[in-house]
């Protein structure tokens, strides 16, 4: 049995197919391979370890339907086309948990670094800019007491909730399809309505999958209902907010800041206006990068990967909530 891996991954996933007897062959080039390049590797494989943005959709699955597993290295599949690789049998696994604690902390690091303009200020030094003190430029803000509200109360999101009900004593509400009862419990976490999740956080995280529901909630009418003080922080998916309705309520102060570490399109161009904003912190895409992290995710995706091509039950199938 052949698996082909889209990127160079952590050695040990690499090693536990191999030990399984997987042939394993890997595109070790730092460009995402083009559909066609990805379609022409898949045809003389058996299985397929996803890492980065392919696109698996319709098109992809009915020419490589003879894949017995996709295996993401990812939590994210909004770049897979679920339905139709169930339709067709192909058996879809991601990496959930193990990335929870590593994504909470870049959503963390945003919040603080975007509450006191750090990456706007570290840009200004390294410019021969460093500014004397003075009483009244670059304040920030502070966090604690403030209520932190969280979209999308899953994994991620409540590791989030616990570092800031932890580091800053804040209140917590939240907007999720279903009640989080482990987080009304331990954190007095309260469910609200997403009207009231605009109005009423200091601070507002995204922590939801990218779908037909979320694509593109946070814009102009989004951003109008939230605080003139508040912060917005993504750390889900780029798309879940509307970067021209983003940039036009910073520019307007209808919000106070903004931390991204996803953005759309990906990569951000460097002329971004949302780069040269005081106000604003953006990372590319690190959530999940961290040694501890990445190694489990190798770990569940060959996981995946070798129960899949064995006809087994995948350890973490996708769940679609
Ligand atoms: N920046 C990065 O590197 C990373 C980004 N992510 C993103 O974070 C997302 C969340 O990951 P997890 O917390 O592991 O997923 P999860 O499935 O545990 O949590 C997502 C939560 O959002 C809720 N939800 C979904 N649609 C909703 C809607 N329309 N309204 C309200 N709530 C809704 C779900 O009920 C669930 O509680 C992933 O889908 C992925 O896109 C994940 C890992 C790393
Ligand atoms: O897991 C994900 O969904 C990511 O975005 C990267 O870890």
């Amino acid at each position: 049995m052949k698996v082909f891996v889209t990127r160079e991954i952590p050695e040990i996933g690499i090693k536990m197919m191999r030990e399984a007897g997987l042939e394993v062959t890997q595109w070790l080039e730092k460009r995402d391979l083009t559909q066609k390049e990805l379609i022409a590797y898949c045809l003389n494989h058996d299985a397929l370890l996803s890492s980065g943005a392919n696109k698996i959709d319709k098109i992809f699955l009915h020419k490589c339907s003879h894949l017995k597993v996709i295996a993401l290295l990812s939590v994210g599949y909004d770049n897979v086309d679920i339905e139709e690789a169930k339709k067709l049998a192909i058996p879809i696994g991601n990496t959930p948990g193990v990335l929870s604690g590593a994504t909470a902390d870049t959503a963390f690091l945003l919040m603080l670094a975007t509450s006191r303009k750090a990456f706007y200020n570290h840009k200004k030094i390294i410019k021969g800019e460093w500014e004397f003190f003075d009483p009244i430029v670059n304040l920030g803000i502070e966090l604690s007491n403030k209520t932190i509200g969280i979209f999308g109360l899953g994994k991620i999101g409540y590791v989030m909730a616990k570092r800031c009900v932890g580091a800053y004593d804040m209140r917590v509400i939240y907007h999720n399809r279903s009640h989080n009862k482990e987080a009304e419990q331990k954190l007095g976490a309260k469910k609200v309505s997403f009207e009231q999740l605009l109005e009423q956080s200091d601070v507002l995280s995204v922590h939801t999958a990218l779908t037909d529901a979320t694509k593109g909630i946070f814009n102009k009418d989004a951003f109008t209902k939230m605080k003139p003080g508040s912060i917005f922080i993504n750390t889900a998916r780029g798309a879940i907010h509307n970067e021209k309705d983003l940039i036009q309520a910073l520019e307007n102060k209808t919000i106070w800041g903004a931390g991204l570490d996803v953005t759309n399109p990906e990569p951000m161009l460097p002329d971004n206006p949302l780069l040269n904003m005081p106000n604003v912190c953006v990372l590319p895409h690190i959530g999940s990068a961290t040694i501890e992290a990445r190694t489990a995710m190798a770990k569940l995706a060959a996981a995946n990967i070798i129960a899949g091509v064995r006809g087994e039950k995948l350890p973490n199938p996708v769940e679609t909530r």
